[in-house]
């Protein structure tokens, strides 16, 4: 923690209001008091969790993470962490760029969905954000539309790596209890200790349904609610699609026998429903983002090359993104 040796006090910055409270932080809207900008302010909860979670003193090993992580990373699509700051009380903040919405509170709002176009361009930010991370072996397994931020300048920046972490290769046995549940993968939800990059990719598969549609692809109760909505959208998967199934914990439950996958039903080709309209590139995209074989899910490097990003209507270009009313306050 010498890194917090001489940082600057919170008390130069004025709190103007409450963002959102969630596990880890207290997220605030705040002003610099000597250079007038706006940013937010992540106040770091202590003793979250575990004991064996914790620093001796309460501080959270996942706030650690999440800090030493955005601190060195520089990229346009992961939200900048510009200092870290404390109270008298020892209460750490992380100080961080303001992004006016966040995508969850953002699609709550709208009347309508997302346009081909305006997902292309979120798309894009959002893979360009995961191939910076995955190109630096970090996972950040709990990508959701509300750790993704949006300003008024059409930018998109991936925030909350408190699950975040370094992987290597070989895989190592790592906790499946990770990734919000409508969102975690299906090796995952049937306790696979090892995985890796494919993890977020089955998480951009559900954001990218989740923009499309303006609403969750798998909105999962429970572990098993999750699994069955999955099951019943795109088939049961057997051993000959997916090679290791058998061998995962969780596969030996008895789940209910759906051969086909329906997914295209939800997204079609053409709609007189209001059901979200899909190109034939952009349903194979989806589709291989939500593959159930690990090893044959879309890597991020292909995603990005994927020739829908490519046919018309072309993405947005971020300069003629629509701009929104503010959402200062987005409790949860
Ligand atoms: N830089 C930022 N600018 C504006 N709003 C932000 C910023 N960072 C976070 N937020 C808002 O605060 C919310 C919570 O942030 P974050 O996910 O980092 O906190 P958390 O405590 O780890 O939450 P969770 O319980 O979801 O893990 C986000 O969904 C977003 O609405």
């Amino acid at each position: 923690m010498n890194m917090l040796q001489g940082c600057r006090s919170v008390f130069e910055f004025e709190k103007l209001n409450k963002i959102s409270e969630g596990t880890y932080g207290i997220v605030y809207r705040a002003r610099d008091k000597k250079s007038g900008e706006i940013v937010a302010l992540k106040k770091v909860k202590m003793n979250v969790g575990r004991k064996e979670d914790c620093l001796e003193y309460g501080f959270p090993i996942s706030s650690l993470r999440e800090i030493n992580i955005l601190l060195s990373f520089d990229h346009p699509s992961i939200v900048n962490v510009k200092e870290v700051v404390m109270d008298d009380h020892d209460s750490v903040y992380m100080v961080m760029e303001y992004m006016e919405h966040d995508l969850k509170w953002l699609m709550e709002s709208m009347k309508q969905p997302f346009s081909t176009s305006e997902v292309k361009c979120l798309m894009l930010q959002l893979l360009e954000g995961v191939k910076y991370l995955h190109d630096n072996w970090v996972l950040h397994r709990d990508l959701k539309t509300s750790n993704l931020l949006l300003n008024n300048q059409g930018v998109l920046k991936i925030c909350d790596f408190g699950m975040s972490r370094q992987y290597g290769s070989p895989l190592k046995p790592y906790t499946s209890l990770v990734v919000t549940l409508w969102y975690r993968a299906p090796e995952l939800l049937l306790g696979a200790k090892k995985y890796s990059t494919a993890v977020d990719m089955w998480s951009v598969g559900c954001i990218m349904a989740e923009l499309l549609a303006k609403k969750p692809l798998f909105s999962g109760t429970t572990e098993v609610d999750q699994i069955d909505k999955i099951f019943k959208t795109l088939g049961t998967p057997t051993e000959t699609i997916w090679p290791g199934l058998s061998e995962l914990p969780g596969a030996k439950a008895n789940f209910a026998k759906q051969p086909y996958n329906l997914l295209r039903k939800r997204f079609p080709a053409a709609s007189f429903t209001g059901s979200p309209v899909l190109s034939e590139s952009g349903f194979d995209l989806l589709n291989r983002l939500l593959t159930y074989d690990p090893e044959k899910r879309i890597t991020v490097d292909d995603a990005l090359n994927h020739y829908w990003f490519h046919e018309v209507p072309l993405p947005k270009s971020k300069d003629f993104m629509p701009t929104f009313p503010p959402q200062h306050a987005r409790n949860k």
